[in-house]
Parts: C-alpha cells; structure tokens; sequence
C-alpha cells in the first residue's frame, strides 16, 4: 500500500523506528530530517495493515533520496489542493448562512492562482475570531488535533467494540413527559460559562448528577468542554461510573467525528452537534457515525435559518432550540416560541421530533411559556446547578416535585 504524506502533525523520531498512525496511509515529516528541510513530502510503501504504518529510519531516508525536486513540485500542488478544498468548504458553509469560520483563515499557498484568487484581497479582519463561538470552534480544531494523536481513532474504535450498550436518551425523554405531565427535564453539570462565569465553587460533578437525578431529571447534560465551560470528559466518565443510570448527553463543540467516537468511550448516549457551526453535510455525516455509535444526536439551532435547515435533513428526532446567541450571549425564551410557530412548528409535529427548549429558563411560568409553544424537553443549566440543593432546585423550577418517590 502506498502513502503520500500530508505534512502538518505526527512527529518524527529519526533516532529509532517508528511508528506512524493515519488513517489516508499518510505520514508526515514536521522536522528536518537527515539534511532535509521542513515541509518534504515523502512516498513510501507501507505493510499491509490498513491504519499503521511501520517506518523505519532507513525506509525513511531511503524515501527521502528520491528527487526532492520533483516531490517539492507535488508537494505544492497537493497543498494548492487542499487549501482550494478548505475555501470551497467556507464557500459552503456561507451558502448555508453559516457564519462561524472553522478555522482562522489561511493564506493561499505560494504561486497560487486560481478562483479563489480575487477572495485574497478581501481578507482583512482575518486572523482574530469574531465572535466566541467562533474562538471557541477555532480552539477545538487544535485541541482535537492533540487529542487525536494521544488517542488515535483506531484505539477508539477497539474500545468502542467493548463498550457497554449506551442508554435510550429519547426514549427517557417521552417517558419523563408521559409521566409527569411536563417537559422531560436534561438537568446539565455545569460549573462555569463564558457568559456567566463560575456557577457553582465547590463543584462536585458527581454529587450534582446523583441529585439531579433524585430529583426527577430524565437525562444528564455534561460539560466536557474544559477551556471555556471548566468541564471535562473525566466528569462525563465519572457520572457514568458511579453508578447514575439517566442516559448522558455530551455537550461539547463537535467538529470532528473522532470527538463522537471520544465521547462513547467515555459513556455519553448523546452527543451535541450544533447548526451554527457545521454544514447540512457534515451533519447528515455526524448523525450516520452517532446511529452507528447506538448515540442519539441533539441538534441544536438558534435562528429560523438553521431550523429550516435542520428540518431538511434526514433521521433527526431531537431538535434543541437554544435561547441563549452563542454568539452575543442574549438570551430570550420567546425564541423557542417564535421558531415553533407556524410552518416550521407543524413539519416538526409531523414528524414526531422532539423539540428541546434550551438556556434561560429559571422559573415554573418559564416550563409552562415554553412547553405551551411546544417542547416536550428542557435543557437546564444555570438555575439548577447554582442551589445549594439541586434536588430542590428541580422542584422549585417546575412548581412541583418531579422524581419518582
Ligand atoms: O445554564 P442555562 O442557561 O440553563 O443553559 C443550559 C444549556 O442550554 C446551555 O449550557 C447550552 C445550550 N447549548 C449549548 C452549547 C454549548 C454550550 C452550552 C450550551
């Protein structure tokens, strides 16, 4: 089998054999090597297995001997390539009103030209992002990219095969409704936000999903988010061992499917994927990983645009309808309200979605203002987490007690 070598991540160790872990059968060379300078692309042959790839030093150096010339050449088309495919991808995104940029904008490669060229001009505000969702997205992508190498997806798919079974996240939702008569709660672990601050000091992840759950919560939303929310997978990885049984959704800023495969291994049920920040595409490629995965995926929107998107793609049952800009911070419930109303509200009724009434909500005329629009599920955060008995503070949100004693 045979690799060519994109060039930006994996390490290169000269000094003993390697190994090199890709899914393309693609290596790449980050340091200079042996003389060579940064940024040589190297063809070699790999073994048969299909994700690794045993390089030896000499195979290396071997495969470094070839023209480096006539591989330079290569190596500025394939990047010239690549960094055409990343602005055919914006172009996609912005056709969709997508308006958060994956990444910060990179320059054209040198000697481009081509139809992108005209674009380059017009790229002052580049390279700061505007707005946090766009921050956080931005960081994501290099986090993930860390991540993955400490945890390679072909490992997670081996433990993925372990796993036990996730938990029905759905289906706790319709029955929490069919029993207490109310919007199924999503009570979240959240210990800080951007737009908050810290919620809760003594934050104990556990303690709060055990309450949550005494107190009638149908399924537990985990900030695994560590730069922006102080959350982490060792919560969600926590909660889950010690012994919670509501199903678990985690929320963090996917951009990848490895991060999907990343939450199952630490017990998520659920994985959030949000409007705002990927394609109809990627979703629809997201949501085939998550069923393949036993997960169920929260699709969450903010505006009328995003709704009709996501109401165009196929197999989604859970819509969450966030009140809370990811953008500016404004909250304001009566976007659950607005979104639900007329076309959009009776496509969703059509299909038998779930619809999720997300962010700001704190008092029981709050519950009733939004399942009256019509959400049979609430995502709670702030109003809960900050009691000093979230327990009770589920009982206070909804006028009544709502667990199962
Ligand atoms: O704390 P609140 O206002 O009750 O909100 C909870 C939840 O809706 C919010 O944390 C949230 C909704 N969508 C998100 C996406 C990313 C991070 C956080 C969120």
């Amino acid at each position: 089998m045979e690799g060519l070598v994109p060039v930006q991540r994996l390490p290169v160790r000269v000094a003993s054999p390697s190994l090199y872990r890709c899914s393309n059968v693609s290596v790449s060379i980050r340091r200079s090597l042996s003389g060579f300078a940064m940024d040589k692309r190297i063809r070699f042959t790999a073994p048969s297995s299909q994700f690794s790839i045993r390089a030896q030093q000499s195979d290396l150096k071997e495969s470094l001997a070839v023209s480096s010339s006539s591989i330079e050449d290569k190596g500025n088309a394939l990047r010239i390539k690549e960094w055409e495919v990343e602005m055919y991808q914006n172009e996609l995104a912005v056709s969709q009103g997508i308006r958060i940029r994956r990444k910060p904008p990179s320059k054209a490669p040198l000697g481009y030209s081509g139809p992108f060229e005209l674009r380059l001009h017009n790229n002052d505000d580049a390279d700061s992002p505007r707005n946090i969702l766009e921050e956080i997205t931005w960081y994501k992508d290099v986090e993930v990219s860390r991540m993955k190498e400490l945890n390679p997806l072909e490992e997670l798919k081996k433990t993925v095969e372990n796993a036990p079974p996730t938990r029905d996240f759905v289906g706790a939702l319709r029955m929490a409704q069919k029993r207490t008569g109310l919007p199924g709660l999503i009570a979240e672990v959240k210990k800080a936000s951007p737009s908050r601050g810290i919620l809760k000091e003594n934050f104990d992840p556990v303690e709060i999903a055990q309450a949550y759950e005494k107190g009638g919560a149908a399924c537990l939303s985990v900030l695994t988010d560590q730069k922006y929310f102080q959350g982490g997978f060792e919560n969600l990885e926590a909660i889950r061992n010690a012994g919670v049984k509501c199903p678990l959704l985690c929320k963090e800023f996917v951009v990848d499917p490895w991060q999907i495969y990343y939450a199952r291994t630490k017990g998520a049920d659920a994985v959030l994927l949000i409007a705002a920040v990927l394609t109809d595409l990627e979703i629809t490629y997201l949501l085939k990983i998550c069923k393949k995965l036993g997960l169920a995926a929260l699709v969450e929107v903010h505006d009328e645009r995003e709704m009709g998107r996501v109401l165009g793609i196929e197999g989604i049952e859970l819509v969450g309808i966030n009140n809370r800009s990811l953008e500016t911070f404004q909250v304001d419930i009566s976007n659950t309200k607005n979104l639900l109303e007329g076309e959009h509200g009776r496509q969703i009724c059509e299909k038998d979605m779930i619809v999720v009434g997300e962010s700001g909500l704190f008092t029981p005329d709050d519950i009733a203002y939004v399942q009256a629009a019509g959400v049979r599920a609430v995502l709670v955060g702030e109003s809960i987490v900050k009691q000093s008995d979230p327990e009770k503070g589920i009982a206070g949100l909804f006028g009544r007690n709502i667990s199962h004693t």
